[in-house]
């Protein structure tokens, strides 16, 4: 039986935990030779070991590392096919209690390493004429969370960029499309507002990182003459 992704080569950015750790097991179990790219070496060799993929250790905030991360790709997991910038950070809170440095380091993250990193493997599905890249962006790219003002804006521009780099590269046979979660439970809201964890483990208003794996599964597997741009997952509960 064929499965969605066979022969095709994923690679996947913050591989080794939460929302891109679900993805790449969703995508192993599509067919796909799986990529986990990660900063985390002992988290991300452990992983890939598990599920029978191919781990990438790249510092997606040091230029050197970004630009070894395409060869090592190619040469270990044998093409490219699907590139999903999904590595990312979480700042919220009030403004007037932030710390400017760590808003640095969250956009560096979140902007700059994710379009520096897509912008490494585009030319190689240009030559193909064909390809994928995934952003994960974030509900808070379309809704302006009061309470998450840097992440927010963060995301905001992930959206700007999909959309404007999608209509670029659509002519070279290359689709771009973002997902956009709501609130899902992984390492990353340990550093969400107290209250608001309390309100949402109260209210049932988190969702699991296999559910946005399954969306990231529907975007791929659409005809290649659809791009989904943006899909939005909320879970029912969450006020948003
Ligand atoms: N958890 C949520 O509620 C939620 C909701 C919407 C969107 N997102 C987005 O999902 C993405 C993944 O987040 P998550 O919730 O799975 O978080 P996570 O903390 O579980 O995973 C993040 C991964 O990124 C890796 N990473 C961090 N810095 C890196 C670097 N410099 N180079 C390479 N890898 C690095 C970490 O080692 C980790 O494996 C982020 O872009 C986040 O903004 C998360
Ligand atoms: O706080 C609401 C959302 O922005 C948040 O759960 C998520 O985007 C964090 O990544």
């Amino acid at each position: 039986m064929t499965k969605g992704l066979d022969g095709q080569v994923v690679a996947i950015t913050g591989a080794a935990s939460g929302i891109g750790l679900a993805c790449a097991k969703a995508c192993v179990a599509a067919g796909a030779t799986v990529a986990l790219v990660d900063r985390d070496e002992t988290a991300v060799t452990k992983a890939a070991e598990g599920m029978g993929a191919v781990p990438i250790v790249t510092d997606l905030l040091d230029k050197g590392s970004v630009a070894e991360m395409l060869p090592q790709i190619l040469d270990r997991a044998g093409g490219l096919d699907v590139f999903h910038a999904n590595a990312g950070a979480y700042v919220g809170g009030d403004i007037l209690d932030g710390d400017p440095d760590q808003w640095d380091r969250m956009l560096n993250l979140n902007i700059n390493a994710a379009f520096r990193s897509i912008q490494a493997v585009l030319p190689h599905m240009k030559a193909q004429g064909r390809g994928d890249v995934i952003l994960t962006s974030s509900v808070a790219g379309v809704v302006p969370v009061v309470w998450e003002p840097i992440y927010t804006a963060s995301k905001h521009a992930v959206q700007a960029f999909t959309h404007t780099v999608r209509r670029q590269v659509a002519q070279h046979g290359i689709r771009v499309g973002a997902i956009l979660p709501g609130p899902v439970v992984t390492a990353l809201l340990d550093d969400w507002p107290k209250a608001k964890m309390e309100e949402a483990l109260a209210n049932g208003s988190l969702m699991q990182p296999e559910e946005v794996a399954d969306c990231v599964l529907f975007m791929l597997t659409r005809p290649r003459n659809v791009t989904i741009r943006d899909l939005v997952l909320l879970p029912n509960a969450v006020d948003l």
